[in-house]
């Protein structure tokens, strides 16, 4: 049997991205940006204003007398007295939740944020219009009420009211009777769930990983575990790592449509090892989805232990607060009503119309500023706190999934988005912040800071007067000036503590963010037609392969065996513009002990001949 894999390499593009802010050394560290009141007096950038915007900028900047180009921003303030005065001037505080925003290393201008100033006046009006229940998903016909979930008082009807506070109420009694041992698994000897395992992808995964990484304790009730691809060896080793405590383990199957098949596969390669430990399933299943969905289905006939409600409006990434976030946090003895306050309180603060006091307005603010309102620059997201680890990667799916969109609201192509990316500071400090301080000048830094470095009474001098963490935190501020002084931007956001409430905010916080954003651009941040290509893509590939199987079986239940070129199984597949993929399909059956057999050179695809080492009958009658 032969190997066809590891052939194909592609090499990546090497053409440069058209810059769209000129930089221009102007007396010591002063930028010279320029932005585009095309963007600024339009609601809709659209994409040939954003190509011509780019191609046209040195002309815009060699023109005294260009009519569209009137506004060139003042570059970075450098003088330290400036500075400060700047950092008192526009710092955001909310008291009670003891956070902090910092917008002042961002350089945006007064002039720029008066001529905003109209934009996000119909941005707060689009919130608030989408909290009282508008359609804010036109093409889903859906409301998005994710801000409901954490004060029922906001839905618009008592019907939604009830629904979401009868949820919570039973997420919370189920999680207690766990926690208790009411509910108990029928054979684990411990007699009571000891683990979670928790199959969801996307939305229905990311916030959970997070607040698990973020406000677990180090001895939780159940531990969380998490299936969140269908890749067999990452599934196959979550099920090893459990070994006989899948016999405890309360199984979590997490999935708002009921139907994404990574979530089905999870559960089918989970069901089978329950049924080899022989274990019933069932009496360990627990689902979150709509109602009425497969998974819901599937779940009701086969009597699973719990269901928990997702609603038609709350999106999958905006979905922490619902009990998609809240059953799996819950069972590891985090408290949820905590994380609902912080969020709520965050909510409250993100109302009102004024700019400089509505932290989530403040952030849009910078992002345009930042990005050009085009995206032109990524955003690095570094939590300085370990537990903040999964942070910038749960915001990744949120910022880009909502705002990297093809077409605004008014049809045109704009090709939005917003690049998140980041892991955690200081260990970046020692991966790539190289080439943050020193190369490409292409993104804008979120330095997310914790004051507290640990719990009351646990802290010890490692030097004299110096702690350890003391050094984490000279490490961000030195990071934060040593890009600054090289004229990179950043944002700082500070939380006193690690805490369910200052998680509930900061998940508030950008959610609020990227709806007023995508209202500045005018995008529809609440759907994600791109994923359906791929989706559509793959569905293909697979049926593809089903037709490939079909023909080589054929093939080879012919007296003798008639082994077929890549070219002769695309003629016969009826599909001669898929060879590629054709070749690609064999290549990875052949790589995974598909009884297929490939004669000839890897190396040289036309070359190979290809047979199935025995006939399947039933597949050539069906
Ligand atoms: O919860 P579901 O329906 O399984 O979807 C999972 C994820 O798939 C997407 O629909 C597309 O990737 C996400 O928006 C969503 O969070």
């Amino acid at each position: 049997m032969a190997s066809l894999s590891g052939l194909c390499s592609s090499s990546p593009s090497l053409k440069p991205k058209i810059p769209i802010t000129t930089t221009k050394p102007l007396g010591s560290i002063r930028r010279e940006s320029v932005t585009f009141p095309a963007r600024l007096s339009s609601r809709s950038p659209s994409l040939v204003q954003t190509q011509s915007v780019a191609r046209d900028i040195s002309a815009h900047l060699s023109s005294a007398n260009d009519g569209v180009l009137k506004k060139v921003q003042r570059g970075l303030e450098t003088d330290p007295r400036e500075l400060w005065k700047r950092y008192v001037d526009w710092l955001y505080q909310h008291k009670e939740l003891g956070l902090y925003l910092d917008v002042s290393r961002i350089g945006f201008s007064e002039d720029f944020v008066a001529e905003m100033e109209p934009r996000f006046q119909e941005a707060f009006k689009a919130m608030d219009e989408l909290e009282k229940g508008a359609i804010a998903n036109p093409d889903e016909g859906r409301m998005v009420g994710h801000y409901w979930l954490r004060n029922a008082e906001l839905a618009p009807t008592s019907f939604l009211r009830k629904q979401i506070e009868k949820t919570l109420d039973a997420v919370c009694n189920f999680a207690d009777e766990v926690i208790s041992g009411k509910i108990k698994p029928p054979t684990s000897p411990e007699g009571r769930f000891t683990s979670i395992l928790s199959i969801g992808i996307g939305g229905s995964a990311l916030g959970p990983q997070f607040v698990a990484e973020a406000l677990a304790p180090d001895n939780p009730p159940l531990k969380i575990r998490f299936i969140d691809n269908t890749d067999p060896g990452g599934i196959d080793h979550q099920i090893a790592q459990l070994g006989p405590e899948l016999a405890s383990t309360l199984v979590i199957v997490i999935s708002k449509s009921g139907g994404t098949p990574e979530t089905r596969n999870g559960l089918l390669e989970v069901q089978k090892a329950f049924r080899e430990a022989g274990l019933d399933f069932a009496k360990q299943g627990v689902a979150i989805t709509q109602e009425n969905s497969l998974l819901d289905n599937t779940a009701r006939i086969e009597g699973w232990l719990g269901r928990f409600p997702m609603f038609d409006w709350v999106g999958g990434r905006t979905s922490e607060m619902s009990a998609v976030g809240l059953l799996p946090a819950a069972l590891q003895g985090i408290d949820i009503r905590e994380m609902l306050a912080g969020a709520s309180l965050m909510d409250e603060a993100n109302r009102t119309t004024v700019l400089r006091n509505n932290p989530a307005a403040l952030l849009a603010l910078c992002w345009y500023w930042a990005s050009d309102g085009v995206g032109s620059k990524d955003m690095v997201v570094l939590p300085y706190k370990d537990s903040l680890l999964l942070f910038s990667r749960y915001l990744q799916q949120l910022v880009m999934e909502s705002l990297g969109k093809e077409f605004d609201l008014d049809g045109n192509r704009v090709n939005q988005g917003l690049t998140v990316y980041g892991n955690k500071g200081s260990t970046d400090q020692h991966a790539y912040i190289q080439q943050l301080r020193d190369g490409v000048h292409n993104f804008f830094v979120t330095f997310i800071e914790v004051l507290r470095d640990r719990p009351p009474g646990h802290d010890w001098e490692l030097e004299p007067g110096v702690t350890c963490g003391d050094y984490l935190f000279g490490m961000l501020q030195g990071t934060r000036s040593a890009l600054y002084a090289n004229n990179r931007e950043s944002i700082t956001v500070t939380v006193q503590e690690v805490t369910p409430r200052s998680v509930g905010a900061l998940v508030s916080l950008y959610e609020r963010a990227v709806g007023i954003y995508a209202s500045l651009v005018n995008i529809n941040a609440y759907h994600q037609p791109g994923v359906e290509a791929g989706k559509k893509a793959a569905g293909e590939v697979l049926a593809l392969q089903k037709r490939v199987l079909q023909v080589l079986n054929e093939a080879s239940c012919k007296e003798p065996v008639e082994p077929l070129t890549i070219d002769e199984v695309a003629e016969r597949c009826h599909a001669p513009k898929d060879i590629e993929m054709i070749y690609k399909i064999i290549a990875h059956m052949a790589a995974n002990d598909r009884a297929l057999i490939a004669e000839g050179s890897c190396g040289s695809p036309r070359s190979i001949k290809v047979f199935l080492g025995e006939c399947n009958v039933e597949l050539l009658y069906a």
